[in-house]
This record gives structure tokens, sequence and C-alpha cells, in this order.
């Protein structure tokens, strides 16, 4: 069995896999300032609760987005799992081809992202995901990884919406029943909703446009389901993608 985990900037999720099948998977909230015994003990007990033994985890990969953590995590997998862990950055191979000026500064779970939706789907393609930060990647018909956009996310545009307005609550992001609010929660929805899934639909055909190609489109990440429903271009939502990148991207390393 192998550990997956994926440290994002609002969670960490963590995923068990025996061979192609992932057999658990978890999520934690991102906090900057948990020390690495705090994480240990809820690695523990995860661990625990789920009949794993750490002696069964033959390896450990972790990408990251948020630089200060990965010397916590780096020393949990020492301390609690008995394992260096492989970590996704320079000297891992992943079999992508950066095109980015600085293939450096990519993001790693976008380059995880694409490892997974290449192996998976094929290219070319477009991936996104809603995180913290929604994320473009285009891949082209070579499987290059090219770049693309990193707009605010749903949920940091949302708070920030009824933290600047004083009259707009927080409120529960579902669809409304017409595109055309009349009273302020379905007006906030429609304006969220839709204008997200717009906001992918102008995306994706500019870039089609630019390059002239007909890249598929899958979408990833916590919001990815709401959102696809209404998006005209989003083909497949892969929730797991970055979990299963994780594993192809290890695979490659052993
Ligand atoms: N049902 C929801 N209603 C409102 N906001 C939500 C909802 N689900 C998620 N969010 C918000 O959307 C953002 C992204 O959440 P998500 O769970 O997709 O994070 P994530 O993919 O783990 O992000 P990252 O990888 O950047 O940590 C967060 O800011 C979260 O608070
Ligand atoms: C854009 C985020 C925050 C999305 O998680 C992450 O991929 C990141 O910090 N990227 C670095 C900048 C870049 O990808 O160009
Ligand atoms: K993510």
């Amino acid at each position: 069995m192998i550990l997956v985990v994926d440290v994002g900037n609002t969670n960490i999720v963590l995923g068990i896999y025996k061979k192609e099948s992932l057999l658990h998977h978890w999520r934690l909230s991102t906090n900057r300032s948990a020390t690495v015994d705090e994480y240990g003990i809820m690695v523990h007990n995860l661990f625990h609760h789920a009949g794993i033994k750490v002696e069964d985890i033959e390896g450990v990969i972790i990408s990251s987005v948020v630089p200060p953590l990965m010397f916590v995590l780096e020393n949990l997998c020492v301390k609690y799992i008995k394992k260096t862990p492989m970590i996704v950055g320079p000297g891992i191979k992943t079999g992508l081809n950066i095109r980015y000026e600085n293939p450096r500064e990519v993001g790693a779970d976008r380059i995880v992202n694409a490892v997974a939706g290449i192996e998976i789907y094929g290219p070319p393609l477009i991936i996104v995901d809603f995180g913290t930060a929604t994320t473009f990647d285009y891949i082209d018909e070579q499987g290059q990884y090219i770049g693309g956009n990193i707009a605010p996310g749903i949920g940091i545009s949302t708070e920030a919406l009824y933290q600047w307005a004083a009259k707009l609550p927080r409120i529960e992001l579902v669809k409304p029943k017409s595109t055309v609010g009349r009273n302020t929660v379905s007006s906030m929805q429609a304006g969220i909703i839709f204008g997200f899934a717009g906001q992918v639909d102008g995306i994706v055909e500019r870039i089609r446009e630019e390059f002239g190609t007909s890249p598929k489109v899958i979408a990833t990440g916590g919001l990815a389901e709401l959102i696809s429903s209404e998006s005209r271009s989003i083909e497949t939502v892969n929730p797991l993608l970055t979990l299963e990148g994780l594993r192809i991207i290890y695979e490659r390393n052993v």
C-alpha cells in the first residue's frame, strides 16, 4: 500500500492505494500552525479507524503548494510512518514536458492533475480545478503542459462578497430556480453559480480559438459537480484526479 498526500491551501487530502485501487481517502483542513505531532496524531487516528498498520505502507508521495507545511509533512512521514516521502518537484520524473516559462513555478497540484489527465483521458485537454484558486491547465495535442489560468476560487470569492457588503448574507451554494434572482439569496446564488460556470465556458472557448484545438474538458475539486452541471464545456468530473496523478507519479519513480 502507498500513501498519497496533496497539500492545498484549504485542504490536505490523503489517500491509500493498493495497486491501482483507492482504498481510503480523507480530507484534513490545512493549518499552517499545526505541528508534526498534531498531524501525526491525526494520521495515526485515521489509520487506526481504517485498520491500516503503518508497517503496511511501502512508500509515501506528497505534492504541496504550501511551502511552510512541507517540512511538517516530511517529518511526519519520517517520525510516524518511518518512510522518507517522495516529493513532487525538481528531481522527480513526471513524464510531463512543461512549457511554462519557468517550469519550477507551476504548482505541484497542477502538474499532478495534468499527469493524471493525460494518462486517463489523453491529450489535448483542459483541466479545471475548483480549489482555493480556480486553475485551468492546457495540455496540447502532443501532451505538453503549456500553461493556463489562475483565477480567484469560488470559496474565497464568495467569502469576500459577504464580508465586504453589509447586507449580503453567507448563503448555501445551490442552483437557484431562475437565472434572474428575485430575492437576495437567489440573486447571489445565480451570480455565483452561473457566473463561475460562464467563466469556465468563456476561458475554454478562448483557449480553443487561440490554439485551434478541441481539448476535452475535465473538472476536479470540491465544487466541480455543482459548476459542471451548469457549464456547457465541462465533459467529465473526476473528483479523484489529483490522487490518481500522485499514484501514477509514484509508480514512475520506483
Ligand atoms: N458547498 C460549499 N459552499 C461554499 N463554499 C465551499 C463549498 N465547498 C467548498 N467551498 C469552498 O471552496 C473552496 C475550495 O474548496 P475545496 O474543498 O474544493 O478545496 P480544495 O480543492 O481542497 O482546495 P485546495 O486544494 O486549494 O486546498 C474553499 O475555500 C471552500 O471553503
Ligand atoms: C494556483 C494554486 C494556488 C492552486 O492550488 C497553486 O497551484 C500554486 O500555488 N501555484 C503556483 C503558481 C503557478 O502555478 O503558476
Ligand atoms: K486541489
